[in-house]
């Protein structure tokens, strides 16, 4: 290879440049308006979303045919969207979107992508979801626990894992979506627990993020799943977390947005799935200070037995993760269920004021609707996601989720404020309360 070819810009880092180039043409416009012009730039165009959400609910043009085995999903997309912004859907909509989600429902058990479809545990978490955050006793008494139940034991694997669907993948995703829908129903047991915490443990990578299945890449989408699920099932203090945690916050990068994995691009969804796990991160404040204690300890007693037999550290550090397992499970094993009410968070761990800027000034569309990065289109996926992580941002200093934030922590005008979600769920945190009541407090 000659010296011009070595020098030559990949494709990656071509798309990189452009991608920089035009967010910070965005900050360099921000920077020079007037104040009022800022704060009308910063401002959550709440009307226009509400029109570009509802429109989608009721009319769907044919290019929307590739997502014909995702219904229950645009539903979640756009419900959870509405719910965010402190709205909802009228009761004609509302019961059309309980009846179409009861026409998904498979008579042994899950949602499917459309009504005559196969049962899929993606599809069966966003169902789940959307019928959460419709709420009312018509739309959660809707949904048939014992067959759902029925169907997550077909789904569970001898290794831990989940398939997707019948003869579908074993990934992260899976053991997330089936654990957190018999999460919120109130279904978990340890027949459905057994073995998922070992099947993710072994999809957390040397960078310390988890991939979606063993020996692929850390993602933020599978390491929000994977940290979530191991919260859900109370063994979190298994996964290393230093490691974790140094390799999410590093995913946000000088666009102010996060991307999903090493040298990729910034995109909008990752304010959640990144955000979301950060913000998990960051109320595991005792978890984490209890495994760098511990690490310190066993490093010093390494240090001196290595000294005096040669033993090498990696067979010290193996030592350690086996004994946390053990030593820590009896305490923290009861961290799933209080989470949300441990909410014993310390100041972000990643910037929030400049992801509340990437998600206002480059991923939302004056229009309606909030896209991935500039010069992409608006979708429903991208707003769900940009929303939640906003969300997400404006209570990460919040030490109750029941305190409304201070006026510092919303970017823009404090108009601009959401409401609060459960973090392991994606729900809002009104509805999930509604939900526990229904199927925990009644039954
Ligand atoms: C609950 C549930 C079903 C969660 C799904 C989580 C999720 C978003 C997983 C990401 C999947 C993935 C590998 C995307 C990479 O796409 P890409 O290569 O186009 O994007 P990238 O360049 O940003 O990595
Ligand atoms: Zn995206």
């Amino acid at each position: 290879m000659d010296e011009t070819t070595s020098l030559s810009p990949t494709v990656s880092q071509r798309d990189q440049w452009m991608v920089e180039s035009q967010v910070f043409q965005i900050y360099q416009l921000f920077a020079t308006i007037p104040p009022n012009a800022q704060s009308l730039m910063l401002e959550l165009q709440r009307d226009k979303h509400i029109d570009f959400l509802t429109k989608g609910l009721r009319h769907l043009g044919p290019n929307f045919s590739v997502l014909d085995a995702n219904r229950p999903w645009l539903c979640y997309w756009i419900i959870h969207s509405i719910a965010l912004l402190g709205e909802s859907i009228d009761d004609e909509l509302h019961h059309n979107t309980v009846e179409f989600l009861n026409r998904c429902q498979d008579p042994n058990g899950g949602f499917a992508g459309g009504p005559g479809q196969m049962p899929h545990l993606a599809t069966t978490y966003a169902a789940v979801n959307t019928l959460i955050t419709l709420g009312g006793d018509k739309s959660l008494a809707s949904i048939n626990r014992d067959k759902l139940y029925g169907f997550l034991r077909r789904m569970k694997q001898p290794n831990g894992g989940f398939r997707m669907h019948v003869e579908g993948e074993i990934d992260v995703r899976a053991c997330y979506t089936a654990i957190s829908v018999a999460s919120v129903l109130n279904i978990l047991d340890e027949e459905l627990t057994q073995n998922v915490g070992d099947y993710i443990l072994s999809c957390q990578t040397y960078e310390g993020g988890i991939a979606g299945e063993p020996g692929s890449e850390a993602h933020g989408g599978y390491t929000f799943c994977g940290l979530a699920a191991m919260i859900l099932i109370g063994e979190v203090n298994r996964l290393d977390l230093p490691r974790l945690i140094e390799w999410a916050v590093f995913r946000q990068g000088k666009e102010c947005g996060f991307q999903g994995r090493t040298n990729k691009l910034v995109d909008g969804c990752y304010s959640f799935w990144q955000g979301g796990a950060v913000a998990l991160l960051q109320r595991l404040d005792s978890v984490i200070n209890k495994q760098m204690s511990e690490a310190l300890n066993i490093s010093d007693i390494a240090e001196e037995k290595e000294s005096l037999d040669g033993t090498s550290s990696d067979a010290a550090c193996y030592r350690w993760h086996e004994g946390m397992s053990e030593s820590c499970s009896a305490d923290f094993k009861n961290i799933g269920y209080n989470f949300i009410n441990e909410w014993r968070a310390k100041d972000p761990l990643f910037h929030s004021i400049a992801l509340q800027q990437y998600i206002l000034l480059c991923a939302q569309e004056q229009d309606g609707g909030l896209r991935d990065k500039p010069g992409k289109r608006r979708d429903h996926y991208h707003t769900c996601y940009c929303l939640s992580g906003l969300s997400l941002c404006q209570y990460s200093w919040s030490k109750h989720p029941d305190s409304p934030p201070l006026p510092k922590a919303v970017l823009g005008p404090y108009s601009n404020l959401l409401e609060p979600i459960h973090p392991l769920y994606n729900v809002v945190l009104e509805r999930y309360r509604e939900a526990q009541e229904f199927f925990v407090g009644g039954s």
